[in-house]
């Protein structure tokens, strides 16, 4: 078994409503996505992605369709934060997603693992795992999140 990563990007509002600093203020950041799987290299004779754990187009395009593509260029709210999300819903078509939980970094990476990990449990099984994802905020901030962080 080895791990591989492929990292993406995207482009998200968000804010933290109860912080003591400049960080209240609705503002953006590009996100920096790095995706960690761990399986066994296939060595299927003229497979496609012999020699391969997972061919990195596959890995961009399955987060693409169940992430990136839906958090980029969105505003990230928490569903307690009533002022902002009335002010998003104003807006008509406005990109907004509402969170559970506060869109710190922290919050933004678990979330981020809980709905990979579940695609690569349905389509996978134990032959391919997600093993971590590494969120930055900005290029010096980030948060990681393991596999073994989350279990029980
Ligand atoms: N533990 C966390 N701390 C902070 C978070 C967070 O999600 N988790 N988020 C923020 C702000 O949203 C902001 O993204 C961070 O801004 P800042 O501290 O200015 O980050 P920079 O990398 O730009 O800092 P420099 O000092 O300019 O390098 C705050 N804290
Ligand atoms: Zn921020």
């Amino acid at each position: 078994m080895l791990t591989i990563t492929r990292k993406l990007e995207f482009d998200a509002g968000h804010r933290i409503p109860d912080h003591g600093s400049q960080c209240r203020n609705l503002h953006g950041h590009r996100y920096v996505l790095e995706i960690t799987l761990r399986g066994h290299i296939n060595d299927t004779p003229g497979a496609s992605d012999r020699g391969m754990v997972m061919d990195f187009a596959d890995v961009k395009a399955l987060a693409t369709t169940h992430l990136v593509a839906i958090w980029d260029h969105a505003f990230l709210v928490y569903e307690g934060d009533t002022r902002v999300r009335e002010f998003l819903a104003s807006m008509p078509d406005h990109k907004t997603v509402v969170l559970t939980r506060i869109p710190t970094v922290e919050n933004l990476a678990v979330e981020a693992f809980r709905i990979l990990a579940a695609v690569y449990d349905v389509r996978y099984g134990d032959a391919l795992r997600l093993a971590r994802v590494r969120l930055y905020e900005t290029p010096n901030c980030w948060a990681d999140v393991d596999a073994s962080d989350l279990q029980g």
